[in-house]
């Protein structure tokens, strides 16, 4: 291994380029080592770190929605045509380099190794894989910097992939002093059951429903805007104000979505606030995805102009009376190109996400679609998977699309920042019996492996079909204990759980085999349900668990 083309015994490094300094120093620490300093000039994309290729690694994609998974030297991502085309910076701040390499952000494993950046507030970290080596590199893209700056960290871990991935995300949070809320929600969401058909009387008809589930907070997701970058709501949707209220009046913390860094084309921000929009090379406004049938540009924080509208944006949602803000599509924030201010496209991102946390104040923020590692700090949760949805579908290529396997996978194996960077949103837990291709044993997994993991739960199901109620219980049962996962590299994972609702639960996973076993302080129990018919009619499944028979 070599940084900087030096040995490590060499302790202080300097290095001195065409533009930029670079002076390092490297850290004994009992798992191996950490190697910081500090860099002034235009560093551009600078290489810290290179060492041979294994043939067996685990990677990890910048954003929520990409994979943490195993690869072979050898393989690569299968991402559909379509999504490659529409979705740009999604994949990665560099797409050509993701097109033709195997990339890791911010660090990457092997069976006895990890190695990873500790923060990304200036640079963006990632770890090349060119079939013969790994090279590390610190991007800083075209910014400029007169004086010296921290570098990120780069810390080196040996021992077993399992052990260090949670001791990775325990020196993350050293390093940037990260304290996360107490309150990990639990709540309702519109998204995975209405879509973009949402309307008001839908909200109204699951208010009057979720009385009986012991939510915290009630969400309208997409589709209540004019557009995006329109922040009003459109004619399917009451003002802001009686939006929160009657929420409120239902006895639950007002939720909503909102994609502040987007800007869509058809927008009015877009036609009237072009100087707002991040640039090209030929300061044409610089796509940034295609979503909603549309081309959408990327919202440049750094003219101040744009940052005042932003704070107002959010100010308007805070005084509404909205307290929970899922915040989406955020790489967007984060993708290089000309802004008002020459510096890094990780730094506009961060000014972004300071600027939402100034004016929302306490009020609990989910990011989603958002660069992870650039993001601790100034999130209380994070997406940290791909979209979930109605089907379950392990062949099917999945980088990025909407599955519920690869959003659960992506839960088990991001498992080691929940609780430590923020809490993990595992996505939704859809939990009805129609509508849905789901089966009830892929139900049970996602919703045992979120209980068990601490994470999020949030259920998006029309209240009103008949549900797994129990699920949403177990799921709740299982929280409030300390998680461990074994084989993040193979097909079956072990997950332990000690001190949750229920005791110590263990949890051996096959996700493509569809196949579990689960036991609760060493006795395996089954999952029994008990139907209970409410006045109404409607059905109610309770669980209840039963001990070796
Ligand atoms: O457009 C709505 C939407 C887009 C992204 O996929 C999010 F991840 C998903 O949860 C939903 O909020």
């Amino acid at each position: 291994m070599k940084i900087l083309g030096h040995s490590f015994e060499d302790g202080k490094i300097t290095f001195e380029a065409e533009n930029f300094v670079i002076r390092l120093k490297v850290k004994k620490i009992p798992e191996g080592y950490i190697i910081s300093g500090e860099i002034k000039g235009k560093p551009k994309r600078v290489e810290i770190f290179r060492t041979e290729m294994p043939e067996i690694f685990f990677i990890n994609n910048w954003q929520s929605w990409g994979p943490a998974k195993k690869m072979k030297r050898g393989e690569k991502l299968k991402i559909p045509e379509k999504i490659l085309e529409n979705f740009g910076y999604g994949f990665n701040p560099n797409p050509h380099l993701f097109e033709q390499n195997v990339v890791s952000d911010y660090f990457y494993g092997e069976k006895k190794l990890v190695v990873g950046f500790l923060s990304s507030k200036y640079a963006h970290p990632f770890f090349l894989f060119d079939g013969h080596e790994v090279v590390g590199y610190l991007d800083y893209f075209e910014a400029t910097y007169e004086d010296f700056i921290p570098l990120e960290p780069l810390i080196i871990l040996h021992g077993n992939l399992d052990d260090l991935l949670p001791v990775y995300a325990e020196y993350v949070k050293l390093k940037n002093n990260l304290q996360i809320t107490k309150r990990n929600p639990v709540g309702w969401s519109s998204w995975y059951q209405y879509f973009s058909k949402l309307t008001w009387e839908d909200i109204l008809k699951n208010l009057g429903l979720a009385k009986e589930y012991l939510y915290e907070v009630f969400q309208i997701d997409d589709s209540w805007e004019i557009d995006i970058g329109d922040w009003q709501p459109n004619e399917k949707f009451p003002p802001l104000e009686e939006m929160a209220k009657t929420i409120r009046k239902h006895g639950f913390i007002p939720g909503i979505w909102i994609a502040p860094f987007s800007v869509s084309e058809t927008s009015l921000l877009a036609k009237n606030h072009k100087d707002w929009l991040v640039k090209d090379e030929n300061d044409s406004p610089l796509l940034a995805y295609r979503n909603w049938n549309k081309n959408i540009y990327a919202l440049d924080i750094t003219n101040e102009e744009a940052a005042k509208w932003l704070k107002n944006i959010f100010k308007r949602l805070k005084d509404a009376g909205f307290e929970y803000f899922k915040i989406d599509f955020l790489f967007a924030g984060a993708i290089p190109g000309k802004r008002h201010l020459n510096i890094s496209p990780i730094e506009a991102y961060r000014l972004g996400l300071k600027f939402i946390r100034e004016v929302v104040e306490d009020s609990f923020i989910l990011g989603c679609g958002a660069p992870l590692l650039p993001s601790v700090g100034l999130v209380d949760g994070m997406r940290i998977g791909p979209d979930t949805a109605p089907y379950y579908n392990p062949e099917t290529p999945g980088a990025f699309i909407p599955n519920a396997f690869y959003a659960l996978r992506n839960t088990i194996t991001r498992y080691y920042m929940n609780g430590k960077w923020w809490w993990n949103d595992p996505d939704c837990l859809l939990l009805r019996n129609i509508d849905t291709e789901l089966n009830l044993w892929e139900k049970k997994a996602y919703a045992f492996v979120s209980g068990m993991l601490n994470n999020m739960i949030i259920q998006s199901d029309d209240l009103s079909l008949s549900i797994e109620r129990y699920l949403l219980d177990s799921a709740l049962k299982l929280r409030g204990g300390r998680a461990f996962v074994k084989g993040l590299m193979e097909e079956v994972y072990e997950i332990f759980a000690e001190g949750t609702g229920i005791g110590n639960v263990k949890l051996r996973i096959n996700l493509k085999k569809e196949r579990s076993e689960l036991s609760v302080d060493e006795k395996s129990i089954k999952l029994l349900k008990q139907v209970k018919t409410k006045g109404d009619g409607r059905k109610f499944n309770y669980y209840q668990q039963k001990g070796d028979d």
